[in-house]
C-alpha cells in the first residue's frame, strides 16, 4: 500500500531558510521509498510581507488546512517592524489551527557540550499552552506616546484551554517512566490565572494517582533548571513561562540549536505544525552558521506525530550520533544537514 505525506513548508526569515532546506534533506532521505512526499512551499513572513502588505490571509490558512502537517522554520525579521511578523503570521496561525499544546522536550545527549558543571541527566518535556495566556492579543494603550501612556496585555485563562492542555500534560507524564509533572505558574502574585491553574491541576491529579506532582513558581523554577534539571520530568505551563522557561532549558541541554518543538492539534482538526524552539537569528542569517540539528529534531516530532515511528527515531538515532561526534569541530549548516542525511539513510 503507498502512503504519503502532504506537507506544507514555510521556511520563513533569516535562519528559516537554512536550517529548513536541511530539515528537508534529511526528511527525504529517512523516508521509505513506498512513502510519497508532496510538499508546497510558501514565502509567509517578510518577503510575503514586503511585497503584498498581507501576513496570513484567511485563504492561505484554507489552503494550509488542506495540508497533513506544517515544517516551519522561524519568522521575523528586522526590517519589519517588531511583533508584525510575529503576531499577524505566526500566533495568528497557531491560534487559528488551534494548537494548544506546544511540546517542547528537553534531552542532554551523551558528549553533548552544557555549561552546567558535569554532565546532568536532563530529560523532560515542557507543555507550554500555546493558545492563551497574555499572547491572545488582548491589550491595549491609551495616550499612546505621551508621559501618561498606560498600555495593558491582558493574560486570558479559560478553565476549558487550561483543563485540556493539564490533561495532556498528565497523560504524557502517565506514559513516562518517571511519571512526575511540575506545574510551573506564579500564583503567589497573578492570584486569579494562578489559581485557575492550580485548581484545575490539582482536579485533574485526582484522576492520575500515580503521577507524582509539584508546584513550582516561575521564578524559582529557573533556579532548579540550572542547579536541579534532573529532577523535571514533564512540565506543564502557561503560554509566556513556557515560551521563556523553553529558551532556558535548550541552552542547558546542548543549546538553542538543537531545541525542537511541535505545535499540536490532538484532535487532528488541523494540521500541527513542527518547529525549532529558536527564531530567525538575524545575526547568523545567511552565513551557514546556524545549527539546523534543532529543525531536523522538529521533523522527528513531525514523523511521529504522523505514524511514522521507526524513521522518527532513526533521525533522532542519527542526531545522537552526530552530536556525540561533533567534539570541537565546526561544520556549516549545510555539512550538518548533509551528514545527518546520510546517517539517517545508512
Ligand atoms: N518561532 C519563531 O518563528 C520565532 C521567531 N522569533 C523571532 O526571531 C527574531 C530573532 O529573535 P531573537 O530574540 O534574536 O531569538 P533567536 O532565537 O532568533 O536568536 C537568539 C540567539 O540564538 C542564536 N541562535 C538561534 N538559532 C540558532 C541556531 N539554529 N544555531 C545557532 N545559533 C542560533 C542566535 O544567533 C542568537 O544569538 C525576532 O524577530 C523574533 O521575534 C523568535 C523566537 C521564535
Ligand atoms: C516570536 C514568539 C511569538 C514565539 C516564540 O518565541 C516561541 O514560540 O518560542
Ligand atoms: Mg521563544
Amino acid at each position: 500500500m503507498s502512503r504519503s505525506i502532504n506537507l506544507a513548508v514555510i521556511p520563513g526569515d533569516g535562519i528559516g531558510q537554512e536550517v529548513v532546506a536541511q530539515g528537508l534533506k534529511v526528511l527525504n532521505a529517512v523516508l521509505p521509498q513506498d512513502v510519497k512526499l508532496e510538499t508546497k512551499e510558501y514565502d509567509f513572513g517578510a518577503r510575503r510581507y514586503h511585497a503584498t502588505g498581507e501576513t496570513l490571509t484567511d485563504a492561505d490558512l484554507a489552503d494550509l488546512k488542506k495540508h497533513d502537517a506544517i515544517l516551519l522554520g522561524a519568522i521575523g525579521d528586522p526590517s519589519v517592524p517588531s511583533g508584525v511578523l510575529e503576531r499577524g503570521f505566526l500566533l495568528k496561525l497557531r491560534f487559528a489551527f488551534d494548537h494548544h499544546v506546544n511540546l517542547r522536550p528537553s534531552k542532554l545527549l551523551p558528549g553533548v557540550a552544557t555549561p552546567l558543571a558535569g554532565q546532568p541527566e536532563i530529560d523532560f518535556v515542557v507543555v507550554r499552552e500555546g493558545t492563551e495566556g497574555p499572547y491572545t492579543g488582548n491589550g491595549g494603550t491609551i495616550r499612546q506616546g505621551t508621559e501618561h501612556e498606560v498600555a495593558t496585555e491582558v493574560s486570558v485563562n479559560t478553565a476549558f484551554g487550561v483543563e485540556r492542555v493539564v490533561r495532556d500534560a498528565f497523560a504524557r507524564a502517565q506514559a513516562r517512566p518517571r511519571k512526575k509533572l511540575a506545574l510551573i505558574h506564579k500564583n503567589n502574585v497573578l492570584a486569579f490565572a494562578g489559581h485557575l491553574w492550580t485548581n484545575v491541576f490539582n482536579k485533574v491529579a485526582a484522576e492520575f494517582p500515580d503521577v507524582t506532582t509539584e508546584y513550582m513558581h516561575v521564578d524559582a523554577a529557573t533556579i532548579y533548571l540550572v542547579t536541579q534539571p534532573e529532577r523535571f520530568d514533564v512540565i506543564v505551563t502557561d503560554n509566556l513561562f513556557g515560551d521563556i522557561i523553553t529558551d532556558l532549558a535548550a541552552a542547558v541541554s546542548g543549546g538553542i540549536g538543537v531545541a525542537a518543538s511541535g505545535n499540536i492539534n490532538p484532535a487532528r482538526a488541523f494540521p500541527s505544525m513542527f518547529e525549532p524552539v529558536h527564531g530567525s537569528a538575524p545575526d547568523i542569517a545567511g552565513q551557514g552558521k546556524a545549527d539546523p540539528t534543532a529543525t531536523v529534531l522538529s521533523v522527528a516530532l513531525l514523523l511521529r506525530h504522523l505514524g511514522y515511528d521507526a524513521e522518527a527515531a532513526r533521525v533522532e538515532e542519527a542526531v545522537s550520533t552526530d552530536l556525540g561526534a561533533r567534539g570541537t569541530t565546526v561544520r556549516s549548516t549545510d555539512e550538518i544537514g548533509d551528514a545527518l542525511a546520510v546517517r539517517v539513510a545508512g
